[in-house]
C-alpha cells in the first residue's frame, strides 16, 4: 500500500509542466525558430568559408584580364605562372611557358598600377590625342635609333647616324638624352614596338623619339616579321589602336637600290614605307619629319645627313619648346594637298575672262609687216585720242600722281587690320598676312612637290621646282573687281595708295616666315619626301601673283632688289592698270601681264576696273611690255574660259599680242572657284575647259599669229594644269625651245650692272617631256588622283589632247 502524499506528488508533476507550458509555450516556439534560423545560417557561413579557403587563388577575371589587355601582353590568359590550378582545373603555370613573357607580365602590372589605361578597340579620338599631344613637355627625351641590316650598309649608316646625333646634341643633355642604338633583330619587338618603353622608376619623366633606318628587300627576312609585328599590333583589338601615341616622336629612313628597283612603284625602300605607314598609325601620326630615301649606291649618305639635318631640328624644337611643333598631331593639323583648294585659283580667277556674244571688229586688225611699227601707231593713237577728245569725266587720279598739299589725306590707315573681315576671312583661307597689306600663302602645287606629286607648270616651261617657290603679294589691295574674284566684296580696292606703308624688309621677313611655317607643318603629312622638305626650307623662287596688284606697292622694286640679294628669282604678275608703276619697274626675273580681254567695253565688263582710263592704261601697259622685251622675259597670261572667250576671241588676242610682242604667251583653263560672286556672274563648273579645248584655242592662236607674221610657235604643254606655251622664236635655239631659265646666270647678269637681254639667262633646251605633244608631266615625279592613287601618264600628242 502507497501513501497518500506520494501518490498526489506524482499526479501534480505532470499538470505543473502542462501549466508551465500554457504559460510559455508561444515564448519557446519563438525561441526554437530563432536558434534554428541562426543555426542555419552560421552552418550555411562557415561551410562556404571552408570551401573558399581549401580553392586555389582566382583572380578577379574582369580586374585582370582587363590588366593583361591594357599592357597588351597576352590573349586571354590569366598574367602568371605561379598560381596553381583555377576552379576548372587548369594549370596556369603550364600555358606560361616563356619566362620573359612572364616578366613582362610582371611588368605590365606594375605599369597598369602606375600609368592605368583603358582598352580601346576603335580609333583614338583625334581630340584625345591631341590633349595628349599639346601637354608641354617637361621630360627628357630619350632618341633611339633602331636599324636592321642583313649585308651590314644598314648598320654602318645606323653607327654614322649615332655618332653625329651624339656631336649634334651634346649641348643639350639636359632635355635630350645620349642616343641609344638597337638592332631590330637582337631586341624583342614587344619591348618597344607595343607601348613606348617605361624605363624602371622613371615613368613618365623620358619621352622616346624613335629613328628607324631600315634596308629593303623583296625576299623574306627579319625585317617581314618586324613589319608584321607592326601590324599585328595596330590591328590587335585588345591594344590601343595608337599604342605608341606616348613617343615623342618617329621618322623612317630607307635604303634601297635604284638600279634593281627604280622607282617607288618598282619598290624602292619599299619596306621602309611601309614601316613609315605602319608608325604613322601606331603613333597617331607622330611623324616628326618626312620619311628619306637613299640609294645605297649614289646618293644614300647625303640623304642620310640632310634627314639627320632636320630630325636634329626637330630634337632641338622640343628642346627648346617642349613640343613638336607643327606638323604632327597636336600641334597644328598638316593639310593635304588633295584638300587643298586650289591656288591656281588665284592665277586663274584674277584672269578669267567674260566674253560678250560673237564680236566683229573690222578695221582694227593689225595687218602683217612691221608690228612695231603697228604697236608704235596704237600708241601715238591713243595719245591723239587724248589729247583731241577728252574724257567725259574726271580721270581718276593715279596713285602714282603727285598729290598737292590740299589733297592730302589724314593719317592713313591700315589697308587690312587684324580686326578686319578681310584679314579674318584671308586668315581663314589660308592666308598669312604679312604687316598690315601683303599676304603669303603655300599653294597646292608647293605640297604636291613636296610628295612627289608633281610641280606646277612653271617647272617643266621654265624649270620652277614648286616647293622651292614663294607666292606672295606685296598689296593685297587692287583697282579692278574683278566679277570673277573671289575675294569680292572684302577685298580692298583703290586707285591711289591711300594706306600705311610698310617698309619692304618686313613684308619680305614676314613672308619668308609664314612660308616656312606652313612648309613646316608639311612636315608629318605621308608621303612628303625628306629631301625635298629640306630643299624647301631655301626658297629659290618668288611668285608675285597672289591676290592684289604687287605694283601697286609703292616699294615695289626695293622689295623685288631684296628677293634677287637672296638669289630668289621674281615672276611678278600684274593686271596692266599701272603704267607709270610697270615703266618704273626695273628687271624682274619674269614679267608678266594678265589679259583678261581683247577689247575695251568686254575689259569693262569683265574687270570693272576703278580707273575710268583703263583701256586706255591697259593699252598704254602692252606698249610698255613690248619696250621691256628687251631688257626682260615678258609674258602674256591669258585664261579662258568656256562659253565666254574660247571661240570668238582668237583674233583679238592676236592682236593684242601683235603689240606687246611678249616673249612668250600663257594660255590655260580658267579654275573655277565655286563662289557665290562667281556664280552670280554665270560662271560654273561647266565654263572650265577641256584640255582638248585649250589646245584647239592654241592652234588657232598660232595660225593667227603666224598669219601676222609674227615668230611664234607652240613650244610646252603641261595638261596636268591645262596650260599650253606659246614662246617667240627668238628662244628657238638650234632646233630646240629654250624656255627654261637659268637663274644663276640672271643673278650674275644683275650684279654685273651692265645692261643684258632675256637672251642672257635662257636657259638649257625645254625638256623632251615638256615639249608640245609630250604631256608635260616631270616622269621623275608620280601622277596621282584626288585619292592619292597612282594615275597612269599622259602624254598628249598633238592635236589629241588627253584631259
Ligand atoms: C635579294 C635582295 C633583294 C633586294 N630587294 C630590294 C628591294 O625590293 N627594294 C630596294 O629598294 N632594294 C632592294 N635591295 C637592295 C638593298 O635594300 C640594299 O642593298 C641595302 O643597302 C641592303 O642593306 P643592308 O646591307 O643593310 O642589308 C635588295 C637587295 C638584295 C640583295
Ligand atoms: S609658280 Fe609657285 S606659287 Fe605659282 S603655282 Fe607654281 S609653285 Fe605655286
Amino acid at each position: 500500500m502507497k501513501a497518500p502524499g506520494q501518490g498526489r506528488g506524482v499526479l501534480v508533476l505532470p499538470s505543473r509542466i502542462l501549466e508551465l507550458w500554457h504559460g510559455f509555450r508561444y515564448l519557446l516556439v519563438f525561441g526554437a525558430c530563432v536558434a534554428g534560423v541562426a543555426t542555419y545560417i552560421y552552418t550555411k557561413l562557415r561551410s562556404r568559408r571552408t570551401k573558399a579557403l581549401s580553392s586555389p587563388f582566382v583572380i578577379t577575371p574582369n580586374a585582370e584580364f582587363v590588366t593583361v589587355e591594357k599592357s597588351g601582353w597576352l590573349e586571354k590568359k590569366p598574367p602568371t605562372g605561379k598560381i596553381g590550378e583555377n576552379e576548372r582545373g587548369l594549370n596556369w603555370e603550364k600555358t606560361v611557358s616563356d619566362v620573359r613573357l612572364k616578366k613582362k607580365l610582371e611588368d605590365a602590372r606594375t605599369r597598369v598600377r602606375t600609368t592605368p589605361k583603358r582598352v580601346k578597340g576603335s580609333k583614338v579620338l583625334k581630340k584625345l590625342l591631341l590633349e595628349e599631344h599639346q601637354r608641354p613637355l617637361t621630360t627628357q627625351i630619350q632618341p633611339v635609333i633602331f636599324f636592321s641590316s642583313l649585308t651590314g650598309t644598314t648598320e654602318k649608316f645606323a653607327n654614322t647616324l649615332l655618332k653625329g646625333l651624339e656631336e649634334s646634341l651634346k649641348d643639350q643633355r639636359a632635355m635630350l638624352k645620349v642616343p641609344q642604338i638597337h638592332d631590330l633583330s637582337y631586341i624583342d619587338h614587344d619591348d618597344y614596338f607595343i607601348g613606348p618603353p617605361q624605363p624602371d622608376g622613371l615613368a613618365g619623366d623620358v619621352q622616346y623619339f624613335y629613328l628607324i633606318l631600315l634596308p629593303s628587300y623583296d625576299i623574306d627576312t627579319a625585317l617581314d616579321n618586324f613589319l608584321s609585328h607592326l601590324q599585328e599590333t595596330h590591328q590587335d583589338f585588345r591594344i590601343d589602336t595608337a599604342s605608341l601615341s606616348g613617343l615623342a616622336g618617329y621618322s623612317v629612313f630607307g635604303f634601297g637600290d635604284r638600279e634593281g628597283w627604280s622607282t617607288e612603284a618598282d619598290g624602292f625602300c619599299s619596306q621602309a614605307i611601309e614601316v613609315d605607314k605602319w608608325m604613322a598609325k601606331l603613333t597617331g601620326r607622330k611623324r616628326a619629319f618626312p620619311l628619306g630615301l637613299g640609294d645605297v649606291k649614289s646618293d644614300a649618305a647625303v640623304r642620310l645627313d640632310e634627314w639627320r639635318i632636320g630630325v636634329v631640328g626637330v630634337l632641338l624644337d622640343i628642346a627648346a619648346h617642349g613640343s613638336l611643333g607643327e606638323g604632327v598631331m597636336g600641334s597644328g593639323d598638316a593639310i593635304e594637298s588633295d584638300e587643298e583648294n586650289s591656288t591656281e585659283l588665284s592665277t586663274t580667277t584674277e584672269t578669267a575672262i567674260q566674253r560678250p556674244p560673237k564680236r566683229k571688229r573690222p578695221g582694227q586688225r593689225l595687218s602683217i609687216g612691221d608690228v612695231e611699227d603697228l604697236g608704235r601707231k596704237a600708241r601715238a593713237q591713243i595719245d591723239d585720242n587724248l589729247a583731241q577728245e577728252p574724257f567725259p569725266y574726271p580721270l581718276p587720279i593715279d596713285f602714282t600722281a603727285s598729290i598737292t598739299p590740299s589733297m592730302s589725306p589724314a593719317a592713313p590707315k591700315q589697308m587690312v587690320p587684324v580686326s578686319s573681315p578681310t584679314h579674318v576671312a584671308l586668315t581663314k583661307q589660308g592666308y598669312t598676312i604679312v604687316g598690315s597689306h601683303s599676304g603669303v600663302k603655300i599653294c597646292r602645287w608647293t605640297k604636291s612637290a613636296l610628295r612627289g606629286r608633281g610641280s606646277c607648270y612653271k617647272f617643266s616651261f621654265y624649270g620652277i621646282k614648286s616647293h622651292l617657290c614663294m607666292e606672295t603679294t606685296p598689296s593685297l589691295s587692287c583697282s579692278n573687281k574683278c566679277i570673277f574674284c573671289w575675294r569680292h566684296g572684302t577685298n580692298p580696292v583703290g586707285t591711289t595708295w591711300r594706306w600705311e606703308v610698310d617698309p619692304p624688309v618686313l613684308i619680305l621677313n614676314g613672308a619668308k616666315e609664314g612660308h616656312y611655317k606652313k612648309i613646316n607643318m608639311m612636315r608629318g603629312v605621308p608621303g612628303v619626301r625628306a629631301e625635298r622638305f629640306q630643299e624647301a626650307m631655301k626658297i629659290r623662287h618668288c611668285a608675285l601673283s597672289l591676290v592684289g596688284e604687287p605694283i601697286f606697292y609703292p616699294h615695289i622694286n626695293e622689295f623685288v632688289a631684296l628677293l634677287h640679294k637672296e638669289r630668289i628669282s621674281s615672276f611678278l604678275v600684274c593686271n596692266a592698270q599701272h603704267p607709270d608703276q610697270l615703266a618704273a619697274l626695273k628687271p624682274v626675273t619674269q614679267l608678266y601681264v594678265s589679259i583678261d580681254a581683247s577689247n575695251a567695253e568686254s575689259l569693262r565688263k569683265i574687270d570693272r576696273p576703278l580707273h575710268r582710263d583703263y583701256w586706255q592704261r591697259f593699252l598704254r601697259c602692252l606698249d610698255i611690255m613690248r619696250e621691256k622685251r628687251f631688257s626682260m622675259r615678258t609674258v602674256f597670261r591669258l585664261t579662258l574660259v568656256k562659253g565666254f572667250n574660247i571661240d570668238e576671241e582668237v583674233e583679238g588676242y592676236a592682236d593684242l599680242v601683235a603689240l606687246g610682242l611678249p616673249g612668250f604667251v600663257e594660255i590655260k583653263g580658267v579654275t573655277y572657284c565655286g563662289t557665290s560672286s562667281s556664280a552670280g556672274a554665270g560662271l560654273s563648273m561647266h565654263n572650265v575647259p577641256f584640255y582638248c579645248e585649250i589646245v584647239e584655242f592654241v592652234e588657232v592662236l598660232n595660225a593667227a599669229l603666224g598669219r601676222r607674221g609674227l615668230e611664234y610657235g607652240i613650244a610646252a604643254e603641261h595638261s596636268h594644269s591645262c596650260c599650253v606655251l606659246i614662246a617667240s622664236k627668238r628662244f628657238f635655239v638650234e632646233g630646240k625651245w629654250h624656255t627654261l631659265i637659268d637663274y644663276e646666270k640672271f643673278f650674275e647678269c644683275l650684279e654685273s650692272g651692265k645692261e643684258f637681254s632675256p637672251e642672257d639667262y635662257m636657259g638649257p633646251p625645254t625638256p623632251e617631256w615638256a615639249t608640245w605633244g609630250s604631256g608635260g608631266f616631270d616622269p621623275a615625279d608620280e601622277r596621282v588622283d584626288r585619292k592619292g592613287k597612282p594615275k597612269a601618264a599622259v602624254t598628249n600628242s598633238v592635236g589629241s589632247p588627253a584631259v
